[in-house]
């Protein structure tokens, strides 16, 4: 693919996803089977013990929902031992299987895995610019983790000088990315960083170095370089034996998200939410004798409560976002939870109880009580500032401020999971809570409001200057109701999700009613056409 072959692609917003429901493409989490199925082709060997290679891959998109056809390069035999035996396909017979597959069957994405000649590289190559495809993923498998060689040295220069400048994404482990590189050796994480930016000198358009091999640490971190930044991509490091399959598993993911129609970033990100949750989900699995097993793609099959991306965020419940003011409850002489059942009755999206003058025993008994209420309406539940009270009642997660708890130590804290929205006045202040691990970011105030004093207001400018370049989701909040709702609305902004609001709903006498107004207006506000051009851009 040329550079500029995949734009990152906007998904539109749920604002937008209501008021025209034609014009709008479908979010991720919205897929159907229908019409054009999303489409990975891998082209890989096969792991005859089925935790890597073709096998993976299939697993992964199909647990992904996404449909997964295969052009094999080689047969292998293996087991949780290593590589017994490869055996690989005649160069002529994998043009064939790209020719039957390129040629009728529509394909979004295609994933390479073990490419183990020169030859069936530059096969590749040749397909691939007769069959245009929509994005590239290219692992650059060499050696298995269990050190057998799969992909011999004679192939560098072909995966250096063809393949990689065609490649969307090349996704090495540190091993891979110091082979690929001569030598270089890789021992830190700002190595990692360098050694993506020599690769990326190569012509990929992203790289991501994977630090799975790295020294033990309690994060896994992978470096993505997208030609601009080197960001650093922590994860839990899950402790298993059961890893065998990882590296393919991962672009694959990539590759099926992207197909999709996810952003590079997204899809990344997603990709590891899955392979860490398949891991964490697996480490019990007991498959062959060896050292390394493999882990279950299925997981969701068996454990239902299990999230296929880690986190119970989803960007669409920021829509109606409640937060409450225990002076206002006061006021009107209700309880916490009761003014929470009654945001949700009327149709609040997603609650944080914002307690800040209260003993920290009521705090708790406020958050339990209320998440009984959250849970039985499928409705998430942060918490403001007070990342003890959320651990202490494992709500969903919690809501910091520029000033509270680092987002970083938040993360550590909470685990992988939980979700975390941070407060942003700028664009710089965004990019650095999605650096940090944040699910979210709430900005305002937008209008004034009295509910937070000496708060200064961003306006409709400021709001239009984060979400413009915002890699995350978000809220717009401060002065917001059921008068001005629409001016967010009509932004068009497609990470802006929604608005978060407390004194519209919470200093009403009926908080039922005044949630259901809101959500009128914010159901049925336009997106003017220009707008919804310029965001689609
Ligand atoms: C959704 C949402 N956005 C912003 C804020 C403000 O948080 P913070 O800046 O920490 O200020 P306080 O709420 O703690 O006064 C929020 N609470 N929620
Ligand atoms: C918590 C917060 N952060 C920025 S403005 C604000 C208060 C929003 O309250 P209201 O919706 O009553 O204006
Ligand atoms: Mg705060």
């Amino acid at each position: 693919m040329a550079k500029e072959a995949l734009k990152p692609q906007a998904i539109a917003g749920d604002f937008s996803k209501i008021v025209d429901k034609e014009a709008m493409r479908p979010s991720n989490d919205a897929i159907k089977w229908s019409g054009k199925v999303p489409h990975v082709l891998t082209v890989a060997g096969s792991d005859s013990g089925a935790g890597a290679g073709i096998q993976a891959d299939i697993k992964a998109s199909g647990a992904l929902g996404v449909y997964c056809s295969s052009v094999i390069t080689a047969v292998t035999a293996q087991n949780t031992v290593g590589v017994q035996g490869i055996h690989p396909v005649p160069e002529e017979f994998v043009a064939e299987q790209l020719k039957s597959v390129l040629s009728d069957m529509q394909v979004d994405v295609v994933k390479t895995g073990m490419l183990p000649s020169t030859g069936v590289i530059k096969v590749l190559c040749h397909k691939l610019k007769q069959f245009p495809i929509r994005a590239l993923v290219v692992d650059p498998v060499l050696v298995a983790t269990s050190g057998d060689v799969l992909s011999g040295p004679s192939t560098l220069d072909a995966f250096r000088e063809e393949l990689f400048p065609m490649a969307d994404i090349v996704t090495p482990n540190v091993r891979e990315a110091s082979v690929l590189l001569g030598g270089f050796d890789i021992k830190t994480i700002t190595d990692m960083c360098s050694a993506a930016k020599s690769l990326y000198s190569l012509g990929p358009r992203n790289v991501l170095v994977k630090g799975g091999d790295l020294p033990e640490s309690s994060d896994a971190v992978d470096i993505f370089f997208d030609g601009e930044h080197c960001h650093e991509l922590r994860g839990v490091r899950v402790r298993t034996h059961n890893t065998h399959g990882t590296g393919c598993t991962l672009a694959s993911c990539i590759a099926a998200e992207l197909a999709k129609g996810s952003p590079m970033l997204g899809a990344i990100q997603a990709a590891k939410c899955f392979v860490e949750e398949a891991l964490e989900q697996s480490k019990d699995l007991a498959i062959g004798n060896g050292p390394q097993g493999p882990f279950d793609h299925f997981f969701k099959l068996r454990n239902h409560y299990a999230r296929p991306c880690g986190t119970r965020f989803k960007p669409r419940d920021l829509f109606l976002y409640a937060v409450t003011d225990s002076g206002m409850n006061k006021k009107w002489g209700r309880s916490i939870s009761d003014a929470v059942k009654a945001a949700i009755e009327g149709g609040a999206t997603i609650i944080q109880l914002r307690e800040k003058n209260i003993e920290t025993k009521v705090f708790v008994e406020a958050a339990e009580a209320s998440l009984e209420i959250c849970r039985s309406y499928g409705v998430p539940l942060l918490i403001n500032d007070r990342v003890d009270v959320a651990l202490a009642c494992e709500t969903d997660g919690v809501h910091v401020g520029q000033s509270d708890m680092p987002v970083r130590t938040v993360r550590q804290l909470l685990g992988p999971n939980k979700i975390i929205g941070v407060s942003c006045k700028t664009p710089e202040q965004a990019h650095q809570a999605w650096l940090d691990g944040a699910n979210y970011i709430g900005c305002g105030g937008v209008f004034p409001t009295n509910t937070k004093k000496n708060n200064p207001t961003i306006g409709l400018d400021g709001l239009k200057n984060i979400f413009q370049s915002s890699l995350l989701p978000g809220v717009a909040i401060g002065g917001i109701g059921v008068e001005n709702a629409h001016m967010i609305v009509e932004m068009g902004l497609p990470n802006l999700k929604g608005v978060a609001v407390v004194s519209a709903l919470f200093d009403r006498l009926d908080i039922s009613s005044e949630t259901r107004r809101l959500l009128g207006v914010l159901e049925t506000t336009r997106i003017p056409e220009e707008k919804r051009l310029e965001a689609s851009e």
